[in-house]
């Protein structure tokens, strides 16, 4: 009799907009012909990735409102995977939130295994690091160290937009939080994917420990909700105004003269681009100053565009 396949499930971890989502989706078009599940994880309680995922030929399922890797979400993720699992898959990639800390996916791949028996192989930790925001996002969080730590695999995303020197000290400074990962380097989600053919788990550095992820470390995720189209300038002008209380932005919203557009911003980086989906205008925020932001995004709202906006938990 043949031998039933085991499912290669790989996790995806980098901090917020690093580019897991640019990466699952070239990784995706690279597997076409294969059957591929995907559990995505988004911190806001809207599935914004779901939406530009959903177009393609696969199966998915969304866990939101927190992280995969805290108590409060573990269970639902382990269930998750349990029912992927029946479905028999080639590949299963799990898109953590960019807050997510996967310093106990050891002990998650366990609790699988008690329930869903020796389905999935699983494949490794890829994480992917920012080369414009991961030096500055490493000395304010905890998570991007974790991330990193834990990884098998760290892709550094980005590579367009910086020089040799840069990705050498992204190196330097990869290599002092995990000395042993595997290293490669990512354009607008394309690298070398010879990874899926070599066994990651050689490339383990960290034992299992308890995530930082919780109740109480949850950032404040907020979104908006505006039933007509704005200026890009205007809008722009806002979003200078409270990016420096977020963490990052990203949706979609109706532009005057563009209509639909898809949002992204990652630090200082403001993208605006026309989107073909057909969803609503919604805009997540996530805080880095907890319900603070609340009051400024309101204020810079009435000072640049001047109409009336909903925001909501
Ligand atoms: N220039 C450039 N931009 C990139 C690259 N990878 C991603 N981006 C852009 O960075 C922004 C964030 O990319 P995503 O793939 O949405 O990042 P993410 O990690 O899924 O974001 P979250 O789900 O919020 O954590 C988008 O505007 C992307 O187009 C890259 O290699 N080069």
């Amino acid at each position: 009799m043949e031998e039933c396949k085991k499912t290669k499930l790989y996790v995806l971890t980098g901090f917020l907009g690093s580019g897991k989502t640019t990466v699952l989706l070239e990784l995706i078009k690279k597997l076409s012909g294969k059957r591929i599940g995907v559990i995505q994880n988004e911190f806001g309680k809207l599935g914004i990735d779901g939406a530009i995922l959903k177009n393609d030929d696969i199966e998915m399922m969304e866990i939101n409102r927190g992280s995969i890797f805290c108590s409060c979400l573990k269970l639902s993720f382990v269930q998750a995977l349990a029912e992927m699992s029946k479905k028999d898959f080639d590949y299963l990639f799990v898109e953590s939130s960019g807050l997510g800390d996967p310093s106990n996916v050891d002990e998650i791949m366990k609790a699988v295994e008690a329930i869903a028996g020796d389905k999935y192989e699983f494949s490794g930790v890829v994480c992917l690091v920012d080369a414009i925001n991961f030096i500055e996002q490493l000395n304010d969080l905890e998570t991007v160290n974790r991330q990193l730590k834990h990884c098998h695999l760290a892709v550094i995303t980005k590579s367009d937009l910086v020089n040799k020197e840069r990705v050498e000290n992204l190196k330097n400074e990869i290599r002092k939080i995990n000395p042993i990962c595997k290293i490669e380097l990512s354009n607008m989600g394309i690298f070398d994917y010879s990874f899926l053919k070599e066994d990651l788990m050689e490339y383990q550095w960290a034992e299992s420990e308890d995530t930082t992820n919780s109740e109480e470390t949850k950032p404040k995720t907020l979104f908006m909700e505006v039933d007509y189209a704005v200026e890009e300038e205007k809008l722009i002008e806002f979003l200078k105004d409270v990016i420096p209380e977020l963490y990052r932005v990203k949706g979609f919203i109706e532009i005057e003269g563009k209509g639909l557009c898809q949002l992204d911003v990652v630090g200082e980086k403001i993208d605006i681009k026309s989107s073909r989906d057909n969803k609503e205008s919604k805009v997540v925020f996530i805080s880095k100053v907890g319900p603070a932001v609340i009051k400024s995004l309101f204020s810079a709202w009435e000072k640049h565009i001047g109409k009336k906006m909903k925001l909501k938990n």
